[in-house]
């Protein structure tokens, strides 16, 4: 039986220590009130922490017990973990980076470490408990690395990752001295998803520029597996919400309140303390509200619930004392006998509590400086039964992208905010209406089940994808029996493309020069009489010469314009012609000049493009608008454009390695053939092989003619060695 397993680093509990006993209690924040109607479907689990220090082995053996009757399983965490890996790393360092507060960030070596073993310590945990049908779906910034530990240690499982706050620009993830490290633990999953296309769109920007993989469509090829990155805005419990507000006690409070408040207005806000809730610039705004309209004096007050959180880091300390000062300030100025502006609650309230807010306030201030979604703007709408109230929704909220019928502001622009607030005091009733219906349908159709379904029918869908697309891994299986092919061959082929197969990458092309290590192991190969190793590369012939040239094997250069049977002279594939060049080194130089860092590689008989030193993200966009230049160019069928690892390369049409390799098969067939290349150019020689040649693709498991995929240089070393 397959089932979710959610992790998220709290759980939908938190057990909370008083004097006499334990007491259970909903926790507070958009995770876990937004999934909390998903974990107790079918046989799904929720694995976090509970939100308290066990004292010994009775009491954690009493709380899991607890927890498991409602498909819980606890990870305890110790006091100094929460100090470090919670109040640390989490929520000094990734919080405020990723809500655009680096001035607030900390970046402390003993936290990273701290982090990095939590969430070990959760990979254990959920390793203990996944079978191996099931999903493991992981939750937010707590648990950036949990996804590649996974994998390490299950390598064919599904894991689906969320992130609920925003991901933000490249500029400020290269701030963190851990960046790749966090992005590779990321990668780890099938598919990740985002609030927004926004957040996606930066994601998928800092992995190219520093990681230097490339996507197309949202998917990124990570070397063995593609991973599918997509927008998914969460919803709420749409009904529970509808239910909650028409609750008996949901009436019974409102009708208090109002009897206490007589025919105030209210205005609403709902979020825990936290410096990305833009709370102080809120007041700020409410004052202004009553300078610029005085007649709101006694007619509207701001209902303020602000609930506890993450007290122990001192920025949210501070905020507490400045938010704490500044009611007390608007409230002492302005206060009547009978008229309080500023109704400030430092607590949280149970749900009935907060339906009655909802269907007391007039309107919702919603007013975040940054904010992965917000569903405290979606619970207002689902709350709204007779669609009167109005929305004032932050343009940097998540749900901003989709709940346009809000009056969007700029929450740093009070003087914007402030107008808006009078506006939605004055709003006609047919306006509302037409505003809150149309927020209600929207609420209403993507709740959180239809995101869920749509997260879980996104992940499956990847999966199946990864299976179909992938050549197969050269596991230790399918090498046993190309060895065993091999051994008993009496005559043998091997095809090695250099750089990506033989050689790792360098920036400089001129510096990816072979290692002792591979000139004695080519050597060695080739030293084996019934061998014939053959370097088909794209390379010009003087660097393979120099390089190379030394050693008993045969070459390909530049792509098949050049063969050298060992120990003979360099022979051309055909007669070919120069007279294109200048047209097309023309063009090449004016990409040179658009695109730092680029440069052209003049070859005997082929232009190269190169961008692998550029702006990765620029060098994406300037290959494609080159591709499209050189296609039009090349229409008329001289010459052909071919796409490498960064690289665009122009030569004349029909030599590639393809035709190279095929003129090699026709005077010299072996009873064994290995291939081993890495990029596209080599998938023409995957192609001109017979069907029981060994082809092997380096990198990429997906979209490549090669039966078999490894994932890189080391790994085709390996093998090499492993046939002597
Ligand atoms: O666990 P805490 O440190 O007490 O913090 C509470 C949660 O806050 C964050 O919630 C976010 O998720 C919401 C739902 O996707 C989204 O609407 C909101 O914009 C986010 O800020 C945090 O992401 C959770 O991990 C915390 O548990
Ligand atoms: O006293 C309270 C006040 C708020 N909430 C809930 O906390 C969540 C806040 O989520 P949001 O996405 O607005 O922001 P986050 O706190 O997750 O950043 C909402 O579901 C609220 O209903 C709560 O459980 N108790
Ligand atoms: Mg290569």
């Amino acid at each position: 039986m397959s089932r979710i397993l959610i992790v998220s680093n709290r759980l939908p509990t938190k057990i909370l220590r008083t004097e006499e006993s334990l007491t259970f209690q909903p926790s507070e924040g958009g995770l876990a009130t937004g999934l909390g109607s998903i974990y107790q479907q079918d046989d799904n689990v929720w694995v976090g922490w509970p939100g308290l220090y066990v004292e010994d082995a009775a009491e954690e053996a009493y709380v899991c017990e607890q927890l498991a009757q409602n498909s819980m399983v606890p990870v305890f965490l110790t006091e100094t973990e929460i100090r470090d890996f919670y109040e640390g790393f989490s929520n000094s360092t990734l919080w405020p980076t990723f809500h655009y507060f680096t001035q607030y960030a900390t970046y402390e070596q003993s936290h990273w470490e701290a982090y990095v073993a939590v969430n070990e310590k959760f990979c254990r945990a959920v390793l203990e408990l996944a079978g191996p049908d099931d999903t493991i779906w992981i939750h937010d910034y707590q648990l950036l690395l949990l996804p590649a530990l996974l994998r390490q240690a299950r390598p064919d499982c599904t894991i689906g990752f969320f992130l609920h706050i925003p991901f933000p620009s490249y500029e400020l993830i290269r701030v963190l001295p851990w960046r790749r490290e966090l992005l590779q633990g990321m990668l780890g999953a099938d598919l990740i998803g985002f609030h927004t296309f926004g957040y996606m769109r930066h994601f998928l920007s800092a992995v190219s520029q520093l990681l230097g993989m490339s996507s197309q469509n949202g998917q990124i090829e990570t070397g063995t597996r593609t991973v599918l990155v997509d927008a998914f805005p969460m919803g709420i419990d749409y009904e529970r919400f509808v239910a909650a507000a028409a609750s008996e006690a949901a009436i019974r409070h409102e009708a208090n309140y109002r009897e206490a408040l007589r025919d105030v207005r209210v205005i609403l806000s709902i979020d825990r303390l936290d410096y990305s809730k833009g709370i102080a610039q809120r007041l700020r705004a409410f004052e202004l509200l009553l300078q610029r309209y005085p007649e709101w004096r006694e007619q509207a007050s701001l209902l303020m619930i602000v609930v506890p959180s993450r007290d122990q880091v001192a920025q949210y300390a501070s905020l507490k004392e400045e938010i704490d000062e500044l009611v007390g300030r608007i409230n002492s100025r302005y206060r009547t006998i009978s008229w309080t502006p500023i109704h400030y609650f430092y607590r949280s309230f149970p749900l009935e509590e907060l339906a009655s807010f909802y269907r007391l306030a007039e309107v919702a201030l919603v007013t975040p400086m940054r904010d992965g979604m917000n569903l405290v703007a979606k619970e207002f709408v689902a709350s709204k039964a007779d669609q009167r109230g109005v929305l004032i929704l932050s343009e940097r909220a998540g749900a901003a992208r989709e709940l346009s019928d809000a009056l969007i502001i700029n929450p740093t622009d009070t003087g914007q905010l402030a107008e808006a607030m009078h506006d939605a005091l004055v709003m006609p009733e047919e306006e509302q209406i037409q505003r809150m219906s149309a927020m209600q349908a929207l609420v209403r159709q993507y709740n959180v089940f239809a995101w869920t379904q749509l997260f879980m029918d996104r992940l499956a869908y990847t999966k199946i994808k990864q299976h179909t697309l992938a050549t197969e891994t050269l596991t230790p299986t399918a090498t046993a029996k190309l060895l065993s092919e091999y051994h008993a061959a009496p005559s043998r082929l091997l095809l090695l493309d250099y750089d990506g197969t033989l050689a790792p990458f360098h920036p400089d092309p001129q510096r990816a020069r072979p290692d002792q290590e591979l000139l004695l192991l080519l050597k060695a190969l080739a030293d084996v009489p019934q061998n014939r190793v053959v370097v088909i590369s794209g390379r010009d012939r003087t660097t393979l010469q120099t390089w190379l040239g030394h050693l008993p094997i045969d070459f390909i250069a530049e792509h098949g314009v050049w063969l050298r049977p060992a120990g003979e002279d360099w022979q051309l594939f055909q007669t070919l012609s120069n007279d294109w060049k200048p047209e097309i080194r023309s063009i090449l130089a004016l990409y040179v000049a658009r695109t730092a860092g680029s440069f052209i590689e003049d070859k005997e008989y082929s232009l190269v493009w190169h961008y692998r030193r550029a702006d990765a993200e620029l060098g994406a966009v300037r290959a494609r608008d080159l591709l499209n230049h050189l296609t039009f160019m090349t229409s008329n069928g001289d010459l052909q454009v071919m796409e490498g690892n960064k690289v665009i390369e122009i030569k004349t049409a029909g030599i590639h390695k393809g035709s190279a390799a095929a003129r090699w098969l026709a005077t010299y067939q072996p009873a064994f053939t290995l291939v081993i290349g890495d990029d596209r150019t080599d998938e023409d020689t995957f192609r001109a092989m017979p069907p029981e040649a060994y082809t092997v693709k380096v990198g990429t498991a997906s979209r490549s003619l090669a039966r078999y995929h490894v994932s890189g240089t080391p790994d085709v070393r390996r093998l090499l060695r492993q046939l002597l």
